[in-house]
Order: structure tokens, then C-alpha cells, then sequence
């Protein structure tokens, strides 16, 4: 692996946050008119995986001046209790242990968002609500000092809040949408191009490249990668040819980090169900993913998980945008899944 066309790495990361955003104009606009002192509105913000979401709250937050902002990444806070020690933890940066009871916590909190604007971030959304996610909303938006105070909501695409809480959790709550649209190839190319000023030395990256990664992909986290894994291999100039010989490695390690914070035997499952698609071009059953889940477990010596766990799991995947499910009901076995995998790109 070589680095000598990269400059500077920083701007190919995944969590580094760009300090000019492409376009996005209106977004930024509502994003600053409605989070902060002078604006106690809730927000929802949904879109396709790689639209800006994250950063753009992000990028927002580190805007303000006289407020706590509390980032909660809802992949690793999946319940109410863990949620609200992040948030406690944000509020007086020192660490919360684990011996409170879930009220103490929320009076914590209470005390905590009083005299200062406060705004709480809960980011995959999804992941808490497959728990008792809808609790933690429902507190959060009758708090005592919810004028102070700006909850927003990220989700996926897929993700409809208002049938996934309950009405009464909702109807307080009562976020603004925003709702974020893929981009378009020359969002992307533009994107990509930032990208490669900011981290490449001159002459080290062809135009015809870029165009090639932003006309297969509107996801500009997987562009990101994949100039970032071409950038690693190339000698001397990154060339279309390049860029597509890289393609599945570049896949690869966006995947890679996609399930970096998660379990290995998230890794174990998902590379059943690679393996499984493999062989088949149509749906795969859920059985046949335990059944080669579990043969994965044990030529690695683990203990395979439970069937009850793997679901569990399943979904999560599902929620990463990594594969696809289709449920059906009723038939002799009752609910059953089945499932496909999801082409990162485009
Ligand atoms: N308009 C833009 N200008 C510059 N960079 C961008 C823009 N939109 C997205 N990016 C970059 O693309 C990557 C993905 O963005 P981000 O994580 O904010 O998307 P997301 O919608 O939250 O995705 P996910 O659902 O996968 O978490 C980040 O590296 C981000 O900096």
C-alpha cells in the first residue's frame, strides 16, 4: 500500500466533517433558523444513506455558540437507560455510572437543561425504536424545560416515525421534516472533487476518474472510500481503469466500516448471507442464513448465537441498508422472512 498521492488523509475519512458543504442550501438554512436559542422546534430528518444528514446536523452544532449539544449515535445507545446516560454524560462531561434508576437519570437531565439551550441529536433513530425508543421521545418532548430545548430525530429512508411511536409521542414531539433526496452524478463528482483538492497532491487524480465513481454511486460516503482505496493502490495518478479495478475492494471496506461498531458475529451472519447470495439469484430463506450462520460459528470455534438473537441482528443489518427484507405472514410456519442483499451502490 502506498500514500504518496495523499497529501492529506483527513479529508478521505469517514467521520471527517467538511467545513463547506456542497450545495444543500435550503437544508442548511432550515437547519439554522430551527436549531438553537431562539427555537424550541423538534426535527425529523430522513433520507438515503450517505445524503448529508449526519454531517449537516453536525456542522450545525458546531455552529452554536451558547448551547450543551448532546450527539447520540443510536447504533451503539439502542435503548432508553443508555440513551439517557449519553445524554447525561454529554451535559456534565464527566462520566454517569451505571448504579442510577432511569428516573433519577431523567431528573438529571431536567436539572441539567434548564438554564442553558440544550440540543439532543439521536442519530439511526431506527436502532432505538426497535427498543423502548418511543419512552425516550416521549420524555424528551415533555421535559419541564422544553422550551429550552431541540430533539432531532435522523432516520433512513425506510423509516416512518409517525406510525413507529406511539400518537401521544408524536402529537407532543411534533418534529419539523426534512426530508433529504439523493444526490445527482454531479452533486457527487462535485463532492469527490472538494475531496480530492483538499487530500491529494496535484496531477494525481484524473477527471474521467471522479466521473466514473459519481456516475456509479449517489452515495458520497462509498465515493469517499472508494478515491480513498484508489488513492492507496495508485502509483502515481488515479485513472478510470484504476478506479474500476479498485471497485471491489472499495465496496468491500465501506462495508467493512459499516459494521465496524458492531458485533463479529454481525460480521459472521453477513458474510453467511454474501456467501448465500452467491449461489442464488433469488430470495434467501431466513433458515437456510441460520443454517449457514451457525457452520460459520463453528468452523471459527464460536458459540452461534440464538435463533432469537440472530433475528435481533437481521433487522440491524437491515437497518444499515445492507440487505433487504420481505416479511410474510400467516402459512404453517407463521411470520417468516426472507431476504436479499443490498447493493451499496448506486
Ligand atoms: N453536500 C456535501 N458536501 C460535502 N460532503 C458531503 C456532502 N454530503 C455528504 N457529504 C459527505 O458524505 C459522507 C456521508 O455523509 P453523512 O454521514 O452526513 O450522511 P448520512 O445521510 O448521515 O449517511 P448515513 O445514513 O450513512 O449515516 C460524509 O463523509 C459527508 O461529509
Amino acid at each position: 500500500m502506498t500514500r504518496e498521492l495523499i497529501s492529506d488523509l483527513e479529508p478521505l475519512q469517514p467521520e471527517s466533517v467538511p467545513a463547506d458543504f456542497v450545495d444543500r442550501e435550503n437544508t442548511k438554512t432550515a437547519l439554522s433558523n430551527l436549531i438553537g436559542p431562539d427555537s424550541s422546534r423538534n426535527i425529523h430528518l430522513q433520507g438515503p444513506k450517505g445524503t448529508g444528514k449526519t454531517h449537516l446536523t453536525l456542522l450545525q452544532l458546531n455552529q452554536l455558540d451558547q448551547a450543551n449539544t448532546c450527539y447520540i449515535d443510536c447504533k451503539n445507545s439502542d435503548t432508553q437507560y443508555k440513551t439517557l446516560r449519553q445524554i447525561l454524560q454529554s451535559l456534565t462531561k464527566e462520566p454517569v455510572n451505571t448504579g442510577y434508576h432511569t428516573s433519577d437519570l431523567q431528573r438529571k437531565i431536567e436539572e441539567r437543561t434548564g438554564a442553558v439551550h440544550t440540543v439532543i441529536v439521536l442519530d439511526e433513530i431506527e436502532f432505538l425504536l426497535e427498543n423502548d425508543g418511543d419512552s425516550l421521545l416521549y420524555f424528551l418532548s415533555r421535559m419541564k424545560n422544553q422550551s429550552k430545548v431541540n430533539v432531532i430525530t435522523i432516520s433512513n429512508q425506510n423509516l416512518n416515525l409517525q406510525k413507529q411511536v406511539e400518537e401521544r409521542t408524536f402529537s407532543s414531539l411534533q418534529p419539523y421534516p426534512i426530508q433529504l433526496e439523493p444526490y445527482t452524478g454531479e452533486e457527487v463528482y462535485d463532492i469527490l472533487l472538494e475531496r480530492a483538492q483538499k487530500s491529494l497532491k496535484p496531477q494525481t487524480v484524473q477527471k474521467s476518474s471522479l466521473t466514473y465513481i459519481a456516475s456509479t454511486t449517489t452515495n458520497p460516503r462509498l465515493g469517499i472510500q472508494w478515491l480513498k482505496t484508489a488513492a492507496q493502490q495508485a502509483d502515481k495518478i488515479i485513472t478510470e481503469t484504476h478506479v474500476q479495478q479498485v471497485q471491489e475492494k472499495a465496496v468491500n471496506e465501506y462495508i467493512n466500516q459499516i459494521l465496524s461498531s458492531f458485533t463479529e458475529h454481525h460480521r459472521l451472519l453477513f458474510q453467511a448471507i454474501q456467501e448465500l447470495a452467491e449461489d442464488t439469484d433469488t430470495k434467501i430463506r431466513t433458515g437456510a442464513v441460520y443454517k449457514r450462520y451457525q457452520e460459520l460459528c463453528q468452523s471459527q470455534e464460536q458459540e452461534s448465537l440464538s435463533n432469537r438473537r440472530i433475528s435481533d441482528h437481521l433487522k440491524q443489518l437491515e437497518h444499515l441498508n445492507l440487505i433487504k427484507a420481505e416479511y410474510h405472514y400467516g402459512g404453517s410456519k407463521g411470520k417468516t422472512r426472507e431476504i436479499r442483499l443490498k447493493q451499496p451502490t448506486p
